[in-house]
């Protein structure tokens, strides 16, 4: 376990997503084609393992040691929580693309994290935004690092290319949420839950994208990752640390919606954190496009107060980030 000192473990992810093009469309040409023990040897670098798979049609994906990994035809995620070493992966990922696979180029990258708890506790590079974004220029050009959100409070860093990007719909909508209820993290204890899915029925995670293929793990004695497959090669994740002093839960989803407003207010149902912040990218493409007009009205949500929001225009995404705080009473 690649935890951050005694008493702490840093549930913040580092998240990593990349987008290749191929030359053709032959089965050497896909991600998946890559055997198991080549992502377990890359892992290795990143200090964290598998702990099981699920698969569809369209995706494989893992639940790690410390959060998970997706893998479709040409989209690689990898999101990884404690002190991993997410970024040291980066060139051996590509290295290994171009061996395997017939690679024409890179469409896309985004790397993106919420600022740490800890950033002492992180291994190298990861302790600091700039060291990272120095280490993602030497191997991309037009690479472009933001930080958005408070930079003496809580923020939330992102790494992409200027380039035009993927033009089929893409979306992610990802919700950080930390300072949560302390009934509701009783769930993702061995006290209360017998394992992962008697923890997913329990806290109501089964309700939130209903007819997903979910692959969950409850960690000893406490701590809980799921991953959901929906068909059409959409996925959810979700990652807690329930542990009082450093609570933190992560949702994320690629699933297309017009309006993100249910899917928030089910997700905050379930896990009642004190604070928040929200992101969602979507391409010109993509039916979100839109939402972000929403978002942009939603001074207050669900009885949270909105604390900062951001709307940026990329070449080929927009971004909302937003940030809310229930207010001291
Ligand atoms: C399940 S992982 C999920 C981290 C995730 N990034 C999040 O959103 O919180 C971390 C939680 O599992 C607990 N845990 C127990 N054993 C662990 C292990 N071997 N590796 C990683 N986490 C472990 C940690 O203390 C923490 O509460």
């Amino acid at each position: 376990m690649a935890s951050a000192g005694e008493s702490f473990f840093e549930g913040a992810e580092k998240l990593l997503e990349v987008w290749f093009e191929f030359d053709d469309d032959s089965l050497e040409s896909s991600l998946r084609s890559i055997d198991r023990k080549v992502w377990e040897d890359l892992l290795k670098v990143v200090k964290c393992e598998i702990i099981s798979r699920t698969a569809d049609e369209d995706m494989d994906a893992y639940v790690l040691s410390e959060s998970s990994m997706f893998v479709t035809k040409d989209r690689f995620i990898l999101k990884t929580c404690g002190t991993t070493t997410l970024l040291y992966a980066v060139k051996p990922l590509i290295k290994l693309v171009k061996e395997k696979c017939r690679l024409k180029q890179i469409l896309d990258i985004f790397y993106s994290r919420k600022n740490f708890s800890r950033p002492d506790l992180q291994i190298g590079m990861h302790r600091n935004f700039s060291d990272e974004v120095s280490h993602l220029d030497k191997q991309f050009r037009n690479g472009a690092a933001y930080s958005l959100g408070r930079i003496n409070q809580d923020c939330w860093y992102l790494y992409t290319l200027d380039n035009a990007g993927v033009e089929r719909p893409d979306q992610t909508f990802e919700l950080l949420m930390w300072d949560m209820c302390r009934e509701k993290m009783r769930v993702f204890t061995k006290d209360v839950s017998e394992n992962g899915l008697d923890a997913t029925k329990r806290s109501g995670i089964c309700d939130i994208i209903p007819g997903a293929k979910i692959d969950e793990f409850l960690f000893e004695p406490c701590g809980y990752s799921m991953n959901g497959l929906l068909p059409g090669g959409y996925y959810i994740t979700i990652h807690v640390t329930p542990e009082e002093e450093f609570s933190y839960v992560s949702f994320e989803s690629n699933v297309p919606r017009e309006s993100y407003d249910e899917l928030v207010k089910k997700v905050l149902e379930v896990f009642r954190p004190g604070k928040f912040l929200m992101t969602i990218f979507a391409n010109k493409a993509s039916v979100a496009k839109d939402c972000h007009k929403e978002i942009n009205d939603a001074e207050s949500l669900q009885g949270y107060v909105r604390q900062d929001h951001q709307f940026c225009i990329f070449k080929n995404y927009n971004l909302t980030y937003t940030m809310y705080s229930r207010p001291i009473l």
